[in-house]
């Protein structure tokens, strides 16, 4: 079997509600000092999006999975959020969390902080109501192919972001760097990328579903974006403290990059 195939059947055992139970609760998700990786993403992109030279009609979320925390900061900039995943059970729980059914994962205490820090007095009600009405398509990815959406987007998006998602679905350096290639075909020329992702991970769990992670390091990053075509605008990183080394994985470390396809292709 192919070590993509491999991952493939992996994912087939992929448990939303566990996945976000391991990430998106305490200890990780405690907003009570910005010392906790959660306050730390949120911040991340926050500032990129409060400079306001990331906006436009569209942004692509690569690998969206059963999350919407990484959209809060970037819908107040697009009139249309597109939200993306490999897996029909994650896209259902987003479908589920955009129409208000009952029962989704509470995302109010993340909704609250991002208002918080974006201090502009927000209420957090409205900025849900913002993210719900701005986000329009929800649709099936997959970025090992070269048309990750199974045709082209037209028009590209203005900006793209992904959060732990190619290097949580690549079994090597070569693919994730090929992986960013394909995105990349999403996004117009000079059009903004906001990316996150796991450093030095090789593992992580949800639920039944133990998924391989291609460890990487910041150069690892950096030479993936460089060869992807992309200039890199802004690199931060985040060690993982040992009382968020919970055992839900093995990662040592968090990345935020911005980078911009440059106008010329
Ligand atoms: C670690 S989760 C990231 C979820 C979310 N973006 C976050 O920030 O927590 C990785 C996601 O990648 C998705 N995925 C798996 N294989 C994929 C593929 N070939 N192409 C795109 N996404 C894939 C999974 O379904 C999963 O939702
Ligand atoms: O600390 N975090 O906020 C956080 C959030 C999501 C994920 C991680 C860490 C590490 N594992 C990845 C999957 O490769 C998913």
């Amino acid at each position: 079997m192919s070590s993509l195939s491999a991952l493939r059947e992996g994912y087939e055992r992929f448990d939303p509600r566990a996945y976000l139970h391991n990430n998106y609760l305490p200890p990780r998700a405690d907003f009570s000092s910005e010392e906790f990786v959660v306050p730390w993403k949120l911040r991340c992109l926050a500032e990129t999006f409060a400079t306001g030279e990331i906006h436009g009609r569209t942004l692509i979320d690569v690998g969206s999975g059963p999350t919407i925390y990484q959209l809060l900061s970037a819908c107040d900039h697009f009139e249309e959020i597109v939200a993306t995943d490999y897996l029909a059970v994650n896209r259902e729980e987003l479908r589920r969390w955009a129409r208000g059914d009952p029962g989704t994962f509470d995302w109010s205490p993340f909704i609250q902080h991002v208002c918080k820090i974006e201090g502009r007095g927000e209420p957090w009600q409205e900025k849900e109501r913002r993210l719900r009405a701005r986000l329009r398509r929800i649709l099936p990815i997959d970025v090992h192919r070269s048309e990750p959406l199974g045709a082209p987007l037209r028009p590209r998006a203005d900006a793209l972001l992904s959060a732990f998602c190619l290097e949580a679905v690549s079994p090597d350096r070569a693919a994730f760097a090929r992986a960013l290639a394909h995105v990349s075909s999403l996004l117009r020329p000079g059009g903004h990328a906001v990316l996150l992702g796991a450093l030095g991970e090789s593992f992580y769990l949800a639920g039944a579903a133990r998924l391989p992670v291609v460890p990487l390091d910041e150069g690892d990053v950096r030479r993936a974006l460089d060869g992807a075509g992309f200039v890199l605008r802004q690199f931060r990183s985040y060690a993982m403290p040992a009382a968020l080394r919970t055992g839900v994985d093995d990662v040592d470390g968090v990345f935020f990059a911005h980078a911009q396809k440059p106008l010329e292709e």
